[in-house]
């Protein structure tokens, strides 16, 4: 198992094109993340032809539903042997607990995370869709909640985890994406942080897509970005 806070996030349509760039990359200085896309369109073979390759997956397809729906989920993730796997805390405390209960709390189940509010949002998406009070304020909450219903960690943007890890201690694992190293496009992200930042704030694990994967030469990118971090 990989020890890298990295998590290069593998956003393509086909198994070829993931394949391609987990070619570039060390299993042993990154671990990889699939999400909505690749999975829909490429199933659980290529989390296994991953793991082949000796990456740790981290499955992000954010389980939102009814607590028994993502309970089956969750077990279903869990028998394909991710490293870590996610629902959306949104789901309330409910779902949550049912998440955790099915896929148990052994030392080798995957890590279960709590999406809090996605890195893309910010204040006035935040008001355009009702949420009352401030982005923190409503990031916290929810984090209070996934720790209280037995979640492993949370995803949150780097912003957030200095006033997190204080409330919650060092064991609950904060996993932010929303990175961007000085001088890289922003995209459609907004509560983002460089690398180093994000390391300093307090962030276990930093999740880096586009910065990894369209530059040049990816593995050079992740060799400069792991000594920013130093
Ligand atoms: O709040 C969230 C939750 C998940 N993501 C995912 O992380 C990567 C980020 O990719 P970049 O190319 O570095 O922007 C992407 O797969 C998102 O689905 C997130 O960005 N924010």
């Amino acid at each position: 198992m990989s020890q890298s806070k990295i998590i290069v996030a593998l956003d393509y349509p086909d198994a070829n094109a993931a394949l391609n760039m987990a070619d570039q990359l060390d299993p042993s200085r990154c671990r990889l993340k699939i999400g909505k896309e690749l999975f829909t369109r490429s199933g659980p073979e290529i989390v296994k032809m991953l793991q082949q390759k000796d990456f740790d997956i981290f499955l992000d397809l954010k389980y939102h539903d009814i607590p028994n729906t993502v309970a089956k989920a969750c077990a279903a993730a869990a028998d394909l042997g991710v490293w870590m796997m996610n629902v959306h805390t949104l789901g309330g405390p409910a779902m949550i607990s049912a998440a955790r209960e099915a896929i148990g709390s052994h030392h080798d189940a995957p890590l279960l995370i709590g999406v809090t509010l996605l890195t893309s949002m910010d204040q006035q998406t935040f008001d355009a869709i009702g949420l009352q009070g401030t982005i923190p304020e409503t990031v916290l909450r929810l984090a209070v909640m996934a720790a209280d219903n037995g979640l492993d960690g949370v995803v949150c943007s780097a912003h957030e985890t200095a006033m997190l890890k204080a409330e919650l201690g060092n064991q609950f694992q904060l996993v932010t994406p929303g990175i961007r190293p000085a001088g890289s496009a922003k995209g459609d992200q907004h509560r983002i942080m460089t690398p180093a930042q994000a390391i300093q704030a307090g962030s276990h694990y930093l999740v880096i897509g586009r910065p990894i994967t369209a530059a040049a030469d990816p593995m050079q990118k992740l060799i400069e970005i792991e000594n920013d971090l130093g």
